[in-house]
């Protein structure tokens, strides 16, 4: 099966300053595709030449096999884009602005159980201005999917919203790939990324850091798992360096912390059972996408620019 959105050594440069350097990624059918990256990092601009709202200096893109910017009436059609607040008049009313969005489309989706669906029956004659940030977003996803598209653009669908509004949108997102729409998901939050995602591009600097399912760029992270522990009598330096996957040691009085993968902490727990020894105040932590993203990206672009 083709895949829904192919990019492949997309460039856009301004002011000669390469904002989106390279980059290659596939979206498979029915993926939740997230893009993940600091700020400046050239996410948006990614996702608007797949969009075809911005013309590419160089590379390919393809949604189900069309040009976004040669075939950009076909690639609407197919591609649902999330609207950014200001494109959205305060004075239309939720109905208004499903009305309006469904007359764009030749073969619209029936919006009545759409709204239904996202929970904004009850809102079809508010305006949009009076709508509460997480009901916004709502009508925001209602407005993407109303041409019946085969994919979606959702881009910092959740920043700003309160962590209840947050979790919501998340479900309705997964709701979203439920009913069969492939998800592109731009976002800045790891949780997010973490929990909605079946693949991560992190992007830093216009490039592709690393492109992985979540628990794989977590096991990429040096230290994946730690396991601190004040051990009841004392242990033997070169046994515990000889630990396997060991990524480091660190002694603070007695309490020992080792980084390294479940390998290493299944291996001083076997090592201080040989020796009898007890593991006091024992912790065990694993990485997070956190640390996956701080070890794969360099910080803000912006602060590198400056
Ligand atoms: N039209 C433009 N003209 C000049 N520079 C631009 C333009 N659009 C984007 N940029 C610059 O390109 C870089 C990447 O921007 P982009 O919006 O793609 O990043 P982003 O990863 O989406 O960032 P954020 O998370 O902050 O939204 C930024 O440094 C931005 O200032």
């Amino acid at each position: 099966m083709p895949s829904v959105i192919e990019v492949t050594d997309l460039r856009k440069s301004y002011g000669g300053r390469a904002v989106v350097d390279g980059v290659s990624f596939t979206v498979e059918e029915g993926e939740i595709f997230g893009i993940l990256g600091p700020n400046g990092a050239g996410k948006t601009t990614t996702v608007e030449c797949v969009e075809g709202l911005r013309v590419p200096d160089g590379g390919r893109v393809r949604v189900l096999g069309h040009d976004p910017v040669a075939d950009h009436a076909e690639v609407a059609r197919v591609l649902g884009a999330q609207l950014q607040q200001s494109e959205l008049q305060a004075k239309l009313t939720v109905r208004e602005a499903l009305e309006l969005y469904s007359a764009f489309y030749p073969r619209p989706a029936d919006w009545r159980p759409l709204a239904e669906r996202l929970g904004l029956t009850g809102k079809l004659s508010t305006r949009f201005g009076k709508l509460s940030g997480g009901q916004q977003q709502r009508l925001f996803i209602a407005l993407a999917l109303v041409g019946g598209p085969r994919a979606v653009v959702l881009d910092e669908l959740t920043t700003g919203l309160d962590p209840r509004a947050r979790r919501d949108t998340w479900q309705l997102i997964e709701e979203v790939r439920a009913s069969g729409v492939t998800v592109l998901l731009v976002t800045h939050f790891m949780e997010e990324a973490q929990r909605l995602c079946d693949r991560i591009a992190v992007i830093d600097r216009g490039r592709i850091a690393a492109l992985d399912t979540p628990s794989g760029l977590i096991r990429r992270s040096a230290g994946a798992t730690v396991i601190s522990f004040s051990p009841s009598a004392p242990l033997d330096e070169r046994e515990l360096a000889a630990l396997p996957a060991l990524a480091s040691v660190e002694r603070k009085g007695e309490r020992i912390t080792l980084s390294g993968t479940d390998e290493t902490v299944d291996a001083v727990i076997t090592l201080l059972a040989r020796h009898h020894i007890t593991a006091r105040q024992l912790r065990v932590v694993d990485a997070t996408l956190d640390d996956a993203f701080l070890d794969l990206t360099a910080g803000p672009a912006e602060e590198e620019a400056a």
